[in-house]
């Protein structure tokens, strides 16, 4: 038996067209939608994102603004960066991208991304509302995996979901996500005792740590959905997940695919959040 697929792309496309008919209106009205992403890493999985996100933008009429300040930027000058594009009127969005230079922490930095720009949802002030249940933008891959679960019909209420991965950008606002959507949360990570053991009894396992090959068949459960938020660059010039696709498409009911899954998803709602900000209004 092999997994149903839950492609990505067609949801990806859909997020899309909204936001191209948004940034037309936005032009229009002569305040054109721009997001500003801000780079200080060499990182290939990064590359890979701010690749897809200044495709996407360019093709939704959004402006897209690459700001490289190197891998080895100095915290100070991220911060005066990302404190001067939340100054700059003509910038709505803005993301940093990690991994961060040594010594650099998202969660220190992203406090000086104004709350109204932070589409990528890092601030802290976003992340507590999330937390809390109130607006604000939450990290655009933890909202893909819940958007594409919905997408595919799966229901959450009562179910028990397995995350694996705390990281601030997925693991913990998708906790949160989830737990707004009824699931029942278990957060797992490198420090988790017996991850097979957790895992292998969820009715949906997230996959959001960064390493290829972690989720083995026995880490689900026969029939399981599988989310599988990797993207980790192979040496070929490919990106695979962290989900052994190959081994755990035998057991699981659904499995999303990488590429072509979480991704796109994940690149559509930044350009949502992007015009939702140009138009002054939270998600
Ligand atoms: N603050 C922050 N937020 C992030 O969300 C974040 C980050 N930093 N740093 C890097 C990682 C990586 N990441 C990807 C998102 C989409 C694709 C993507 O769209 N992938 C396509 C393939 C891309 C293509 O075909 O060009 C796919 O999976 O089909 C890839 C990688 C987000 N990240």
């Amino acid at each position: 038996m092999s997994a149903r697929v839950l492609s990505g792309k067609e949801l990806a496309a859909s997020i899309r067209s909204e936001a191209t008919a948004r940034a037309a209106e936005l032009a229009a009205a002569g305040t054109p939608a721009k997001l500003a992403v801000v780079v200080a890493t060499a990182d290939e999985s990064s590359a890979w994102y701010v690749r897809s996100i200044a495709r996407a933008a360019e093709k939704s009429g959004i402006m897209c603004e690459i700001v490289d300040l190197g891998a080895a930027a100095e915290p100070a000058l991220i911060r005066d960066r990302l404190a001067s594009l939340s100054a700059d009127d003509t910038v709505h969005g803005i993301i940093l991208q990690t991994p961060l230079p040594q010594g650099a922490r998202l969660e220190d930095l992203a406090g000086a991304i104004a709350f109204e720009k932070d589409v990528d949802g890092a601030n802290p002030l976003s992340l507590g509302r999330l937390a809390a249940g109130l607006p604000a933008f939450a990290p655009a891959t933890a909202e893909a995996v819940v958007a594409i679960l919905d997408h595919h019909g799966i229901d959450l209420a009562g179910r028990h979901v397995a995350v694996v991965g705390r990281s601030t950008v997925v693991g913990k606002p998708a906790a949160h996500l989830l737990l707004d959507r009824n699931a029942t949360v278990t957060v797992c990570h490198s420090r988790t005792r017996d991850l097979a053991a957790i895992t292998s009894t969820a009715d949906v396992v997230v996959a959001a740590v960064g390493r290829a090959g972690l989720i083995t068949a026995e880490h689900v459960r026969p029939g399981a959905v599988v989310v599988d938020v990797g993207t980790n660059p192979t040496e070929d010039g490919g990106l695979v997940g962290d989900v052994d696709a190959v081994a755990v498409a035998d057991r699981a009911g659904a499995l999303t695919p990488v590429p072509g899954g979480v991704g796109p998803v994940t690149t559509a709602l930044l350009l949502r959040h992007t015009v939702h900000a140009a138009q002054r209004h939270l998600p």
